[in-house]
């Protein structure tokens, strides 16, 4: 025969040099390079199978590494490296389709021959698709053997590749070698089925395989194992050339799904375009979209296939029976147990695993590729939430805007839904828990709230009656300004500590007890009416006894009456001290007298209340007014249970520099220790240290003992129930919830405020704002201060409190104040040396005082300075109209004469006509004889015109009047 060289028959073959070259290693034949001579037996060999290849594929092959191949279409251009993976994928993808066919063959019609040498590139090729979209064929051929059947025919050596194939089947899993070189995949994989499989087509094809293609049986198996995790590999598609896309659509039959994902792809083009009918069409490359990849998972998926996973577990399946499963070794533990992972997958899922996790950005490009995502979008639509998802947990209450996320709906729908309900919200807008169930149930959604009910873990058990014992009453003392409340105090302080009490510096922690024959009585020591309605206002009912001191020379006094008030419908009894009687104008008789008009009726005169008179300064008979107390706690039978975890209320709060947060404690109930943990109002904390109103330190407290506690994390407020806790967990999660609980309600508060305020700006006119912030010493009476501000308050102006606390002034509240127009009160406090300063120079007004009605009174002048000046009409004169005359420009002018009084140049004027005011406004000029003039007295005339208004007529009478401002008032 003629002598073919390599290269001659390269050009025959339309193939490259090396490729044949690799085809004639895969069969024995060694060749040194293109222009060795070749055996004719080879040619032929070679030449026979290699038409189809040739024609069809136009491919192009690297050798990447020694081992490595890679073919692609030839116009392709080079995708990366081996680690481009994906974008070679993408073109074995689509000639994947086709081999799908071949796949199928094999199972059918294939017989585990040795692959056929002759094996095309092409068929090499399927191989790879196979190995990539194995589970499709498997199932496909067996679904319809018959086409499957007639492809073989046509692809000559499909019938022998089918054998690979169907291995490769289950290898396509594996494929990623074969991805990363469709064809060298026997080298990359070599030890894996798939490059078995490979290998029996690409036979030739690459060298290297060859060796192992020779054994195709085993391999495939081997194969199924590794396909599986290439596979996720291969599809991602990345650069597949025009070429391909153009398979595609031909491979995806509507009408054979399943072949048509398969077999479709490049092959359609090919050869099975007469095989698959269905092939043409066009549509199907939606989803392929350039990538060849998708084109499998997106065609109908057959019960038994399943993409990515689904696919290794295909070829598994098959490749068992091959044998080849011990060789899975590496492989097969790679691939991961194939049973269960087969119902793991769905179709949809997977499209979405591998849309999210291979083929994100390129998608979107490209008309086709647009389609596909539409499509998969779609899917992505259809999800529904797991019932358990559908259900909303809230605390109390949600924003819309949290809620709309929790939904997954956008917060503008939500708040158009809030809308159609008649609620303007905002995407912060804090939504009760009956709003957001509503508003759920309109989503599909259910709430359920988990808010704590802090309350039910904080209530107190009831006792038994034998735990109780008697425990100390607790007094407050209220009365009239300057009736001696604060000298009472004081001298029963003193009286009992000469009395033989420890001796010491007496401290002030806002309560304190004394002893009478071997009894505690306990005093509050904010006297006024004002701390004692703030604390019952937050709940504390801590008072038993009230002491109502009425000073003898003085009588009942307003605020006597408000203090009797406050003590009746606080329900405490009250005990009547009649106080100054060391006065020579003291007259007790008068003030029982006058009592008795508030229902307080002396003993002596046939009453219930106790009256007892006392003298602070002169310490007179206050041994009997604590009798008299102790006789009032015995009849009220005062009992608490001192063995249980305690509580109390917060009497007293500060901010000591020294030992941060304190805060007078009155242990109400059980027994305070050092080491307890506790919650109060929004803080929390564990008792440090304890001690009493003499600064000794006390390790328990129990009922009714007034202690002075360290270890608070903040100031708690005056009024606040303390409770003992289990744990410091407890009392961390009680005090977080109180504090969300307080932000939501503060946020809800202002957000209704500023729609009151624009309601109140509609209905009554501009309302004026006069804003404080007060500093005290002691909690008490900054209470006390800002309590008696709020009630300043008018309907003309709205007194508000910006900020109260305890403290010196500071920097921080200048600057509230300046940015909020505000005046600060301080009592008993200073301003910081800066922050006094930065007063001065932002202007704020700083006010510093030690009774607290002089600073009421001081507000009371500042709100007046602020009402708006009230006008009073004063009268100027009158004028009778006699004439009229139309002025161009100036319009009717009358002509009068001044009967009464006198007329001022731009005077406010009225227009009488037979006594009826038809029209009130302004002079719009004065004349005397063509001049303007100033007044008009009586007895003359003059020409007046009015402003804006010329309905005139004679014998009319102008009235002219003058507004004078006058100073409003409270
Ligand atoms: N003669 C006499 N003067 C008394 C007596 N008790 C108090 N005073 C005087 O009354 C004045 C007012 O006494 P306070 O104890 O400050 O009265 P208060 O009720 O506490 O006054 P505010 O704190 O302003 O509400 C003081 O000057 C006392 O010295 C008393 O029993 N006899």
């Amino acid at each position: 025969m003629s002598k073919t060289r390599v290269y001659e028959l390269a050009q025959q073959l339309g193939i490259d040099n090396k490729e044949v070259m690799a085809r004639l290693a895969e069969r024995g034949v060694s060749v040194k390079n293109h222009m060795a001579v070749i055996e004719d037996a080879d040619v032929k060999a070679l030449s026979a199978p290699a038409q189809a290849p040739a024609k069809e594929v136009a491919q192009e092959e690297v050798r990447v590494k020694p081992t490595l191949i890679r073919r692609r279409a030839a116009k392709t251009p080079e995708p990366a490296p081996a680690a481009e993976a994906p974008a070679e994928a993408a073109p074995a993808e689509p000639t994947r389709a086709p081999e799908a066919e071949a796949a199928v063959e094999a199972p059918v019609a294939a017989k585990p021959e040795p692959a056929a040498p002759a094996a095309p590139a092409r068929e090499v090729h399927r191989a790879v698709i196979i190995e990539a979209a194995p589970p499709k064929p498997a199932p496909a051929a067996a679904a319809e053997p018959k086409k499957v059947e007639e492809a073989p025919k046509k692809a000559a050596a499909a019938t022998q590749a089918p054998k690979p194939a169907a291995e490769s089947a289950p290898a396509p899993a594996a494929a990623t070698p074969a991805a990363e070189t469709p064809a060298p995949a026997p080298e990359a994989a070599a030890p894996a089925a798939p490059a078995a499989a490979a290998a029996p087509m690409a036979p030739a094809a690459e060298a290297a395989a060859a060796p192992k293609a020779a054994e195709p049986q085993p391999e495939p198996e081997k194969a199924t194992p590794t396909r599986a995790r290439i596979l996720g590999r291969v599809e991602i598609p990345g650069i597949t050339q025009p070429q391909q896309r153009p398979e595609r659509r031909v491979e995806r039959p509507g009408t054979e799904p399943r072949q048509g994902q398969r077999p479709g792809g490049p092959r359609g083009v090919e050869r099975p375009g007469t095989e698959r009918p269905g092939t043409g069409r066009p549509g199907e490359r939606p989803m392929g979209g350039g990538r060849p990849d998708r084109p499998a998972p997106l065609a109908p998926v057959e019960p038994g296939i399943v993409a990515g996973d689904d696919r290794r577990k295909g070829a598994r399946k098959p490749a068992a029976p091959g044998g080849g499963a011990s060789d899975f070794g590496k492989n097969a533990k790679k691939g991961g147990p194939p049973a269960k992972k087969k119902e793991a997958f769905k179709k949809p899922d997977m499209l979405d695993k591998r849309e999210r996790v291979f083929e994100p950005g390129p998608r979107s490009k490209g008309k086709k590729r647009g389609v596909e995502k539409v499509q998969i979008g779609k899917k992505t639509e259809i999800t529904v939430p797991k019932a358990i998802k559908r259900i909303i947990k809230i605390s109390e209450s949600i924003t819309v805007g949290e809620l709309a996320k929790r939904m997954g709906i956008k917060a503008t729908d939500l708040i158009r839904a809030l809308m159609k309900m008649g609620v303007m919200a905002t995407i912060n807008h804090p939504l009760d828990f009956d709003t957001a169930t509503i508003l759920a149930t309109d989503f599909g959604y259910e709430i359920e709230n988990v808010a704590l009910d802090v309350d039910e873990m904080l209530e107190s058990e009831p006792d038994a009656p034998e735990d109780l014992v008697k425990r100390p009453p607790v007094v407050t003392i209220m009365g009239h300004v300057d009736h001696g409340k604060t000298s009472l105090l004081d001298a029963i302080r003193e009286a009992n500590v000469i009395a033989g009490e420890a001796g010491g510096i007496t401290q002030h922690i806002g309560a304190y007890d004394v002893e009478l024959d071997g009894r505690k009585i306990t005093f509050l020591d904010t006297p006024g009416h004002e701390a004692f309605t703030a604390m019952r206002a937050r709940g504390a009912k801590v008072t038993d006894i009230v002491i109502l001191v009425v000073a003898a020379d003085d009588g009942v006094m307003p605020q006597t009456r408000e203090a009797v008030n406050h003590s009746k419908a606080a329900g405490v009894p009250i005990i009547v001290a009649i106080n100054k009687i060391d006065k020579p104008e003291a007259n007790p008789s008068k003030v029982k007298q006058e009592l008795m008009e508030f229902g307080l009726v002396s003993e002596e005169w046939g009453g219930e209340t106790i009256f007892v008179e006392v003298s602070a300064k002169k310490k007179i008979n206050l041994e009997g007014l604590l009798e008299m107390v102790l006789l009032q706690a015995d009849v009220l039978e005062l009992k608490a249970n001192p063995n249980k975890s305690a509580r109390g209320t917060i009497v007293e709060a500060k901010l000591d520099k020294g030992r941060g947060p304190v805060a007078t404690v009155l242990v109400q109930e059980g027994t305070l220790k050092v080491g307890d943990y506790f919650v109060a109002g929004v803080h929390f904390g564990r008792v440090r240290a304890m001690q009493n109103d003499r600064g000794d330190k006390v390790l328990t407290a129990g009922p009714a003992m007034p202690v002075e506690v360290i270890g608070f994390t903040g100031v708690p407020d005056a009024g606040d129930i303390f409770v003992s806790m289990a744990d410091e967990k407890q009392a961390k999660e009680i005090s977080t919830h109180r504090q969300i609980k307080l932000r939501e309600a503060e946020l809800a508060k202002s957000s209704k405020l500023s729609l009151e305020q624009l309601y109140e700006k509609i209905q009554k006119g501009e309302v004026k704002d006069l804003n404080t912030i007060v500093k005290g010493d002691v909690q008490g009476s900054v209470e006390a201060v800002a309590e008696s501000l709020r009630k300043l308050t008018t309907d003309a102006i709205r007194l508000n409190v910006l900020h109260a606390s305890v403290g010196a002034i500071t920097e921080t509240d200048v600057n509230l104040a300046s940015a909020s127009n505000a005046i600060i009160l301080g009592f008993n406090v200073r301003p910081e040396v800066k922050a006094a300063a930065l007063a001065e120079k932002e202007g704020v007004d700083v006010r510093l005082y030690n009774i607290i009605y002089d600073a009421v009174d001081d507000i009371k002048k500042a709100m007046e300075g602020l009402l708006e000046p009230t006008f009073q009409e004063k009268y100027l004169g009158r004028a009778e109209i006699r004439e009229t005359f139309s002025v161009p420009k100036h319009g009717m002018v009358a002509g009068c004469y001044i009967t009464d009084g006198k007329i001022l140049r731009g005077s406010q004027v009225r227009l009488l006509r037979d006594n009826v005011v038809v029209y009130e406004g302004k002079l719009g000029s004065l004349r005397r004889f063509k001049d303007d003039v100033k007044e008009v007295s009586t007895g003359y005339e003059c020409g007046m015109s009015l402003e804006n208004y010329n309905d005139i007529k004679v014998g009319d009478i102008i009235e002219a009047f003058e507004l004078e401002k006058v100073a409003g008032k409270l």
